[in-house]
């Protein structure tokens, strides 16, 4: 079989509300999740034994080795049908790295689809589904594209209907945002406001109805109004600069920013497509993209 090659998106949450943390480590969450059209390519060539390389944005920044989370995909896929993960994997990176857009989990998704069209498997899609909650709580999504509430750590997804497309432009900063960390700024805010970090005391979090009618009537202005992001105060806690990022792109006619996730990347709704090319003028790296984009492709 020759090389295959595996189109994964980016995404963005437009809603992410964290309930408390479980015993477990994990936040109870009710997320949703947005693909956005900023995507890698993961190419999965024949080779002996497991090799990974990768080219792109932040490259330096891309462990190669068994940490690298298509490489986790790849022995994981291998282990549960019983082959040798004899595979190079290669990742062309246009997906910010620790960029709160879920790339290491862009990657496992698409090395998962890639391996498995590979060494010619023909997992389930359910299979492959599982493998990649394994892989990570954000993994389902990368591989499901297009628009999907999260439940339990994010893992659990109910796909959302969207009745338009939306423009974003996204700002990237310079250095990554570690997500445990994040997570534990959070929990540190609410315990320094004299509330609990812990799911026991708190209410799972709900879908925004709201939120959830304007993606579906493809309502920018709707969706500008809905956007909410709970790590938020705790990704610029840890970077303030990021609030004169989000107050930037609001001046250059943004109809709402938030925070990607646990950050540091900027997310701007924009009104158009023209409004995006002048939104993203605004900054020294930033990229217009639509949403919402379809999930891990083979192409
Ligand atoms: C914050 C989010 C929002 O979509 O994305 P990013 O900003 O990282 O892209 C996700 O929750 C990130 O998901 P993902 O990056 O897959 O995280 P995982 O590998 O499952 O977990 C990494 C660590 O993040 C924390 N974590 C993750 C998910 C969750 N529901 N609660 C958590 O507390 C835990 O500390 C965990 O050990
Ligand atoms: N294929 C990969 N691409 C990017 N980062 C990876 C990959 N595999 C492992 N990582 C590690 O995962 C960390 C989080 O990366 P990433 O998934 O891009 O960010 P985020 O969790 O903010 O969406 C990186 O700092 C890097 O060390």
């Amino acid at each position: 079989m020759s090389a295959v090659t595996v189109r994964v998106p980016a995404k963005v949450n437009v809603q992410l509300s964290v309930g408390g943390r479980r015993p477990d480590g994990f936040h109870d969450l009710a997320t949703v999740f947005l693909a956005v059209g900023l995507y890698d390519h993961v190419t999965a060539a024949p080779a002996e034994g497991l090799r990974i390389t990768a080219a792109g944005r932040d490259v330096d920044r891309v462990p190669l080795d068994g940490t690298n989370l298509a490489a986790r995909a790849a022995v994981a896929l291998a282990k549960r049908y019983g082959v040798e993960p004899d595979v190079h994997l290669h990742i062309d990176k246009d997906i910010p790295v620790a960029g709160g857009m879920a790339g290491g989990s862009a990657d496992a998704a698409g090395a998962l689809v890639a391996c498995d069209a590979l060494w010619g498997l023909g997992a389930p899609r359910e299979e492959l589904l599982a493998l990649c909650a394994e892989l990570g709580s954000d993994v389902p999504f990368s591989l499901a594209g297009g628009a999907a509430l999260g439940t339990g750590r994010g893992e659990i997804l109910t796909p959302l209907e969207v009745g338009g497309e939306f423009h974003w432009v996204f700002a990237v900063a310079e250095g990554g945002l570690s997500t445990p960390e994040v997570y534990r700024e959070c929990d540190r805010l609410r315990r320094a406001d004299g509330g609990s970090d812990l799911a026991s005391d708190l209410p799972a979090p709900g879908a925004d109805a709201a939120l959830v009618a304007a993606l579906r009537e493809g309502s920018a202005a709707g969706l500008a109004s809905a956007l909410s992001n709970d790590l938020q105060a705790a990704s610029v806690a840890l970077r303030p600069a990021l609030a004169d990022t989000l107050a930037t792109g609001l001046a250059a006619g943004a109809l709402a920013a938030l925070v990607s996730g646990s950050g540091p990347t900027c997310a701007f709704l924009a009104p158009s497509a023209g409004a995006a090319t002048t939104l993203a003028a605004a900054f020294p790296a930033a990229y217009p993209a639509l949403s919402p984009a379809p999930g891990a492709t083979l192409l």
